[in-house]
């Protein structure tokens, strides 16, 4: 049988999530060869986060060319259309999607900040909800991996930052997360939590390795969350939130939210249905969501730019 050769970004984060892929692909087809092979993109050599798919197209050209035959992403950096040639093959069981707070000085919640607090983030989406929950708060970029970030609050320049949990849950980091945010507070980013599979299309046997570790249920709730996205017309750098949850029952549960960037105002929705209506969910509530006044926010945000 041929080595499969899995591609994954160099940070510390897109590693350990790649050898955890590999090690369930393994449990899977033990008599099957990996080879782990890194690649580094835009997004790792700095690039701001301007173009929505710095993290990803390297990886996908690569695998276009034949040098790796499965890469690995976080679903959420992931652009709703998929290129020419490349196909999901599989979305692995997600972990927490929520957002975290880490504080300084015995700061340990959100709630705890003193008036005028700056809190680090570089996300458009965080920075939003953050602003409608406390507009006293002042928010101040913070790039980098989730290891320069960590370092940036030890440095002293913010009271607190945000990060997903997933990265930090990952990489071994439990211990350094104070709080959970409600997702009634910050919704997280349509398939945070989540990983990615991608394969060529007509590469068969990538595709029927991958498949053999994808989860239903997050597959549902994540088509839902990016369906939503997708219909906005918005990309993974817009000011949109958006979780799903899928009961026993197969009732699927979406809440989604359109922030202007400032937090001056914001539009909320929800919706539930069958899990296997999860894309139509997600397109209903888009246009829910457009309709009550989404569109004129996201419009805003394109005479911005
Ligand atoms: N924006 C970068 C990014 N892409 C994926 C994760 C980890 C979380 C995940 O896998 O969803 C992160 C870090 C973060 O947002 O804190």
């Amino acid at each position: 049988m041929r080595v499969i050769v899995v591609g994954t970004r160099g940070s510390a984060l897109a590693l350990t999530q790649t050898r955890w892929v590999v090690e369930r692909l393994k449990e899977q087809w033990p008599e099957a060869e990996f080879k782990i092979k890194t690649i580094q993109t835009r997004g790792d050599r700095g690039a701001p986060p301007t173009d929505r798919d710095i993290f990803v197209k390297e990886l996908e050209e690569a695998l276009l060319r034949g040098e790796i035959d499965i890469a690995v992403h976080s679903l959420k950096d992931l652009p709703t259309e998929q290129p020419e040639g490349l196909v999901i093959a599989s979305i692995p069981k997600r972990v927490d999607p929520r957002d975290v707070f880490i504080g300084r000085n015995g700061i340990r919640r959100l709630e705890d900040l003193p008036e005028g607090a700056v809190v680090g983030t570089s996300s458009v989406r965080r920075k939003a909800q953050l602003l409608a929950y406390r507009p006293d708060l002042v928010v101040r970029e913070l790039r980098g991996n989730v290891d320069t970030r960590l370092s940036a609050l030890g440095s002293g320049e913010f009271d607190g930052i945000i990060l997903a949990a997933a990265g930090l849950l990952r990489l071994d980091l439990r211990n350094r997360i104070d709080a959970f945010i409600d997702p009634k507070i910050m919704l997280p980013a349509p398939g945070q939590g989540a990983l990615a599979l991608e394969v060529r299309e007509g590469d068969d046997i990538a595709d029927e390795l991958a498949y053999s570790i994808h989860h239903h249920p997050t597959d549902d709730r994540t088509t839902a969350e990016r369906s939503f996205l997708h219909h906005l017309g918005a990309g993974c750098l817009a000011p949109v939130g958006a979780l799903a949850h899928v009961e026993e029952d197969g009732t699927l549960r979406l809440e989604g939210v359109v922030v202007a960037p400032d937090g001056s105002s914001m539009i909320h929705g929800e919706i539930e249905g069958d899990a296997e209506e999860a894309w139509e969910l997600g397109a209903e509530l888009a246009r829910d969501i457009l309709e009550q006044g989404g569109k004129r926010i996201l419009e805003g945000l394109r005479l911005e730019q």
